[in-house]
């Protein structure tokens, strides 16, 4: 059996956002597409017999762990669900290399849960389904069933009514402004459109959607955070940009490598102050390719 793994957390965008209606509970319906990107955080597993659960605290990138608690990190919160549903004896020791902006709208944390239960469950030898590990991720967040799945994908509900789709290769830069989003602010926010007309996948895949429909988040968010208005106003002056999630990242998509590379360029030399990367959005998470690599060794 294999004691130790490292895998990748992939981050998603939301190609567009809408909200549909709102539950009785509080929460949001929505209509999404989330675009999987093949930038990553990187988690590695080491299995322990003793069953302690365990975050190696000396592998800091960017001081990363600083700004997510002991008690509320995902990956360990993951790990212990997943030891508590499956009465597991096994433990682990988990690295976490954060490269992905905190909270920025393009679910780092999720992703981050659905590594540990997805690598957990090959190397504590779980043998749960994709099905039952996207439902003990539900409890996590409502980011983290298309994680577990894998695939870019239609999503509706909360975000865990997911439709595979495969979306045309795009290349796109994220620009992150230093600003933090406070989703559930955004969430309560009265000026929130909150009856967007149901969409279709197949309106999505026909007509460029992408063009046409928006994040409803946008608006409040460009109204609230002024330095993310500023970030949206100079991408969309490459190609359109959207907010992803309830931000703070934003993004334009571009169909060559070489071009998203100028303007990640004219970014550098711009006399802002953001950080952002370049990523080629992907069908298939990075995940599930390390995964099956690793069931055919
Ligand atoms: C907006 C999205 C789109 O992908 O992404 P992010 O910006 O977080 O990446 C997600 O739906 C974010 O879902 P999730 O990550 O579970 O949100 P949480 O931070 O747990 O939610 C914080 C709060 O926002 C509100 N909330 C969240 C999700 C939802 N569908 N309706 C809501 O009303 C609730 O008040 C909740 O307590
Ligand atoms: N492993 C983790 N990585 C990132 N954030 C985490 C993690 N565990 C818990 N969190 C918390 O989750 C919140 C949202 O983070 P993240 O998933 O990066 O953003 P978003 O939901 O906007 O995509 C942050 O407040 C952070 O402290």
């Amino acid at each position: 059996m294999v004691a130790k793994l490292t895998l990748p957390a992939p981050a998603k965008l939301n190609l567009f956002l809408h909200i549909t209606a709102q539950r009785e509970d509080g929460y949001h319906l929505l209509q999404t597409v989330f675009q999987l990107l093949d930038y990553s955080d990187e988690i590695t597993l080491e299995i322990r017999q003793d069953g302690k659960i365990i975050r190696n605290e000396s592998n800091k990138n960017f001081n990363a762990l600083d700004q997510i608690p002991l008690e509320s990190d995902l990956c360990v919160r993951a790990a212990k669900l997943l030891q508590s549903h499956t009465n597991s004896k096994f433990g682990v020791e988990i690295t976490l290399d954060k490269k992905l902006p905190i909270g920025g709208g393009i679910g780092g944390g999720s992703s981050d849960a659905a590594t540990v239960l997805l690598g957990l469950n090959e190397l504590w030898g779980c043998q749960l389904t994709i099905q039952e590990l996207a439902e003990l991720g539900l409890k996590l967040g409502a980011d983290v069933p298309v994680f577990i799945h894998g695939h870019s994908a239609w999503g509706e509900g909360i975000g865990e009514q997911l439709t595979p789709i495969n979306l045309p290769e795009s290349w796109f830069l994220v620009i992150q402004p230093d600003i933090s989003v406070s989703t559930a602010e955004i969430f309560a926010d009265q000026g929130l459109t909150r009856d967007c007309d149901a969409l279709t996948i197949a309106r999505f895949l026909n007509d460029d959607v992408f063009t046409k429909q928006s994040n409803v988040f946008e608006i409040v968010v460009k109204k609230k955070y002024p330095k993310i208005a500023n970030a949206l106003e100079w991408l969309t002056s490459f190609s359109e940009a959207r907010l992803t999630g309830t931000g703070s990242c934003i993004f334009a998509k571009f169909k060559s490598e070489d071009e998203v590379n100028q303007v990640l360029d004219a970014l550098a030399k711009s006399p802002n102050n953001w950080q952002g990367f370049v990523a080629k959005g992907v069908n298939q998470s990075p995940l599930h390719n390390a995964i099956a690599a690793l069931q055919k060794t």
